[in-house]
């Protein structure tokens, strides 16, 4: 029998690091590829040793094994988008920016992951200078949380104005379009994101999903505007279709572990594989 072989899949690529609780990281990022289709690749920059309840330990590869995962990939399979998650310090920072820069016809989503929803800091300052200056500016989208988005603009963010305000501060800092998530915002703006494209800003909300288990959103959501770049969408609508996955997969989140579960990724199959 003759294979089926596809050679027209459309390939993404994800910079983060290993989550070893599943939920987040490169783990939340290779499922949200492959449930859209897209053959994940990876280059690991640091390995988690967490849970639902937290960060126990963080170990970092060296900038250059990072940069030898990212060459690997992309001189012999190819990418049409990229995003970067967990990048933990300043020298592998530079080298993701400087490496990427090489590459031609890429989209790039930066999720600039500086602390997690449970207040964790996971990354150093130094590290956010860094990421300001080399790594945004090359950012066809930024997807700061509140708490990264008040880090990257300086200023404190209540409301939608303040959001706003950010959004254009972060966009100053070179990236094409800015996306202020509002997962850690409160009342009727809970889970109300905020775009900014540089002339047109646009308040993005699906619906506000009640629940604890919130963990691996953000990477969920960036890996899946990537996802959909490299399916081809245009950028606003790869982000309309990436925040409708998001809010599914929010809905079927996993109650697992003590602490804040995962959001749960396999919705499309769990009607079909579920045990009797
Ligand atoms: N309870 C919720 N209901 C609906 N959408 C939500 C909810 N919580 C988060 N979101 C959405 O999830 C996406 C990620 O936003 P969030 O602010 O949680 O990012 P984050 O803090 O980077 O995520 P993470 O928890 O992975 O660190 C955004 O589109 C946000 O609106
Ligand atoms: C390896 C890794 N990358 C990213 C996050 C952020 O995700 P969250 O804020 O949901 O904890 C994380 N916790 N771990």
């Amino acid at each position: 029998m003759v294979a089926n072989s596809n050679s027209n899949i459309p390939i993404a690529l994800t910079i983060a690091g290993s989550d070893s609780g599943g939920g987040a990281g490169i783990q939340a990022d290779l499922r949200t590829f492959a449930f859209h289709c897209v053959h994940g690749t990876s280059a690991l920059t640091c390995v988690t040793a967490q849970n639902t309840l937290g960060v126990n330990r963080v170990d970092a590869l060296s900038p250059e094994a990072v940069v030898a995962q990212i060459e690997a990939v992309a001189t012999d399979i190819g990418i049409s988008a990229v995003k970067t998650g967990m990048l933990l310090n300043s020298e592998i920072i530079a080298a993701v920016a400087q490496t990427i820069e090489k590459l031609e016809n890429l989209q790039v989503v930066v999720d600039p992951v500086m602390v997690s929803r449970s207040g964790v800091q996971l990354i150093d300052d130094e590290a956010v200078e860094t990421l300001r200056e080399t790594l945004i500016p090359q950012a066809t989208i930024v997807t700061p949380n509140r708490y990264e988005a008040q880090i990257l603009s300086g200023l404190e963010i209540r409301d939608l104005e303040e959001m706003r305000s950010a959004a254009r501060c972060i966009h100053h800092l070179g990236a094409g379009t800015v996306l202020v998530k509002g997962g850690g915002m409160s009342g009727n703006i809970r889970g109300v994101d905020l775009w900014y494209d540089g002339q047109n800003d646009e308040t993005l909300k699906t619906e506000t999903v009640d629940t604890p288990h919130t963990h691996g959103t953000g990477c969920t959501l960036s890996a899946a505007i990537a996802a959909n770049l490299a399916l081809g969408c245009e950028l606003r609508e790869a982000v309309g279709r990436a925040k409708q996955y998001l809010t599914q997969a929010l809905k079927h989140s996993l109650a697992i572990g003590q602490g804040q579960g995962p959001v749960g990724h396999f919705f499309p199959l769990l009607d079909e594989f579920r045990q009797p």
